[in-house]
């Protein structure tokens, strides 16, 4: 096991970020720990890279104990806060050669993990950090987290902010890095992010909702979800929350999605109800299960 959590527990004075968290991430694996802003991701991974202590439970990375190995652990992991960790005044390389020199080693030693990001930047590598793009900033924030050769890699966030384009290639990078035998554990927000994982854990006020396979969670999803759109979506929407069926709405991109208590719903039935609350240009249509839809059911 590259990385085992029980029981971790965390508390900020009446705030609870982390309550009996427990999951195991395997040698190798792309891990995902999915959930909206305050869900405890930036707390789980300050403890696991040995930055914070937990009140409860007990974790252990790449072998060693989150407490009594600290030192080692900081050798073997690669960290990339959610914040931007850079020095800004600092130039790329200047930075990339700090961090190399933190852990005892130089660019030219690892190049070979850094390369295919690093040669992105490199055309700027007399750049001050603070004068980069979103998506530069990111590269060169991975760079520094890999300079030192690690076995796992912790990245809080690390597409917040960043284009769709840019997120897209950020995660073809973590792919061959995962290629090359680290192991890696990755927050997002983005549910789309999610499918990109071998195995996700959706977490929420700090409690975790469900781990599997991207896969495994969308097949459980228990009902059948329709997409529906009418004129006005305000409307629509209050009125479907006021359908005496209803189970669960919510809106999603151009449509609402729409989840009905029955077994044996009609989807007839509920039309000529939304066109007696004189909603027109009505669309119901059964629509594919997210990643997204099931998190909204777990979180209910
Ligand atoms: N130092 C702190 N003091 C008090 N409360 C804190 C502290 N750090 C985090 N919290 C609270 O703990 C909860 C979990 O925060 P955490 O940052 O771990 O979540 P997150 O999922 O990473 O969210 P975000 O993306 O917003 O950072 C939130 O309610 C947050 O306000």
């Amino acid at each position: 096991m590259s990385i085992s959590v029980s029981n971790i527990s965390k508390s900020y004075d009446a705030v609870k970020a982390l309550q009996d968290i427990s999951f195991e991430v395997k040698s190798g694996e792309l891990f995902g720990l999915i959930g909206p802003d305050g869900a405890g991701k930036t707390s789980l991974f300050r403890i696991l890279t040995t930055l914070l202590l937990a009140n409860e439970g007990t974790a252990t990375v790449a072998g060693f104990d989150v407490v009594k190995d600290y030192k080692k652990i900081r050798n073997s992991v690669g960290y990339m806060p959610g914040k931007f960790s850079l020095y800004q005044d600092l130039t790329v390389e200047e930075n990339l050669t700090f961090f190399a020199t933190t852990f005892g080693t130089t660019i030219q030693e690892n190049y070979d993990l850094i390369q295919e990001i690093y040669v992105q930047i490199e055309p700027f590598k007399n750049r001050r950090a603070g004068k980069l793009s979103g998506g530069m900033k990111q590269k060169l924030a991975l760079c520094c987290a890999l300079i030192h050769k690690p076995k796992v890699l912790f990245l809080d966030e690390p597409t917040t902010g960043v284009d769709p384009v840019s997120r897209k290639e950020f995660w073809e990078m973590l792919k061959r890095l995962q290629q090359k035998g680290i192991t890696i554990l990755v927050s997002t927000p983005y549910m789309d992010e999610a499918a990109l994982c071998d195995r996700i854990a959706l977490i929420q006020d700090g409690k975790i909702l469900q781990i599997d396979t991207p896969q495994a969670i969308v097949k459980h999803y228990p009902k059948q979800i329709y997409n529906v759109s009418a004129t006005n979506t305000y409307e629509l929407t209050n009125a479907l929350k006021a359908y005496e069926y209803s189970h669960s709405v919510y809106p999603f991109g151009e449509f609402v999605h729409y989840t009905d208590q029955r077994s044996d719903f009609n989807p007839t039935e509920l039309k000529a109800y939304l066109e007696s609350k004189n909603l027109s240009d009505l669309v119901i249509e059964k629509t594919k299960v997210t990643i997204e839809d099931t998190f909204m059911e777990l979180a209910k």
